[in-house]
């Protein structure tokens, strides 16, 4: 349905509910699931902010580079190489070709790295106790959420690939989960946030091969006992810890859920207690 004028003041003056949604690595590896995903996200209602990973892209680009794929905790270790390749891979391949995907389907998109327009600044980490490399972690207090809020509130989607940097002129490699927890948490003082970690899996699963083992609610007690267990693992751990920052910090809901499912929302909710 075509907005007029007046209805679209109206909600740029008052909006309602904002969407942040990341969607993982393996979707955007997968052109049609990625395209599928492009056109769900295009048609979710209201103003939205996407985050994109990307991270199996650059690993298989490393292997063409000759350059060894190195990972502590499901954080890339970015030396001075892997963090040319992660730029152009993130916030030049990915970035512009989801960019170019979305206008095409009629959303005005804009692609952007955390250093323009300093959306997104970050401290890169300690070397000590495991050197990273050029690795930052961004704080939701430091995000330029005047400029990310204009541009919702001009009907622009901006979409963010996982590149950030320390303001000295140096540019880091971030987690694409940690990015949506943060601009999340940091336009949720300004408006209803609602954060969809989308990825390739239904939500958080009892059994990582049953789709059907949907676990659709989880709070931080039970969650501290599936990894105690076993049954959340890997890149799963540092996304939930990403979503329970998120509850607690002023985000209203987040959910984890299969890229196909965005529309529909179902998936594994996060419960704040
Ligand atoms: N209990 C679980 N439920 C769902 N996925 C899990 C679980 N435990 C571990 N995983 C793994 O976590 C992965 C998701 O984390 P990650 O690869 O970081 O996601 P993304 O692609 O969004 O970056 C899944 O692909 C899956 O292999
Ligand atoms: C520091 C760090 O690990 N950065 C990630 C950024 C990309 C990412 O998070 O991509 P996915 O969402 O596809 O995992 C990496 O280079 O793999």
């Amino acid at each position: 349905m075509m907005m007029n004028n007046n209805d679209k003041n109206n909600r740029n003056n008052n909006i309602a509910k904002l969407s942040i949604v990341k969607i993982g690595g393996n979707i955007v590896d997968n052109p049609k699931a990625l395209e599928t995903f492009l056109t769900d996200f295009n048609c979710l209602e209201g103003p939205k902010v996407l985050i994109h990973g990307g991270g199996a892209i650059a690993s298989k680009m490393s292997v063409q580079l000759g350059i060894e794929t190195k990972k502590v905790d499901g954080r890339r270790i970015t030396d001075a190489e892997t963090l040319k390749i992660v730029t152009m891979v993130y916030a030049g391949l990915i970035n512009k070709d989801i960019v170019a995907s979305l206008q095409k389907l009629g959303c005005n998109a804009i692609g952007l790295s955390g250093a323009d327009a300093n959306c997104i600044p970050s401290i890169r980490r300690s070397p000590e106790p495991i050197d990273f490399g050029f690795v930052g972690d961004p704080d939701p207090q430091k995000v330029n959420k005047d400029f990310i809020s204009k541009l919702v509130e001009s009907d622009i989607t901006p979409v963010f690939c996982a590149i950030t940097h320390d303001g000295n002129g140096t540019l880091l490699n971030t987690n694409a989960d940690t990015i949506a927890y943060t601009v999340a948490t940091a336009l949720s003082g300004m408006y209803k946030t609602v954060l969809y970690y989308c990825f390739e899996k239904e939500g958080v699963l009892m059994n990582i091969d049953d789709p059907e083992s949907l676990i659709e609610s989880i709070n931080r007690d039970e969650c501290d006992k599936l990894i105690e267990q076993g049954v959340i693992a890997d890149g799963m751990i540092p996304k939930l810890f990403n979503s329970f920052n998120a509850i607690s910090h002023g985000v209203s809901e987040v959910i984890i859920l299969h890229a196909k499912n965005l529309l529909t929302g179902k998936g594994t909710v996060l419960i704040n207690s």
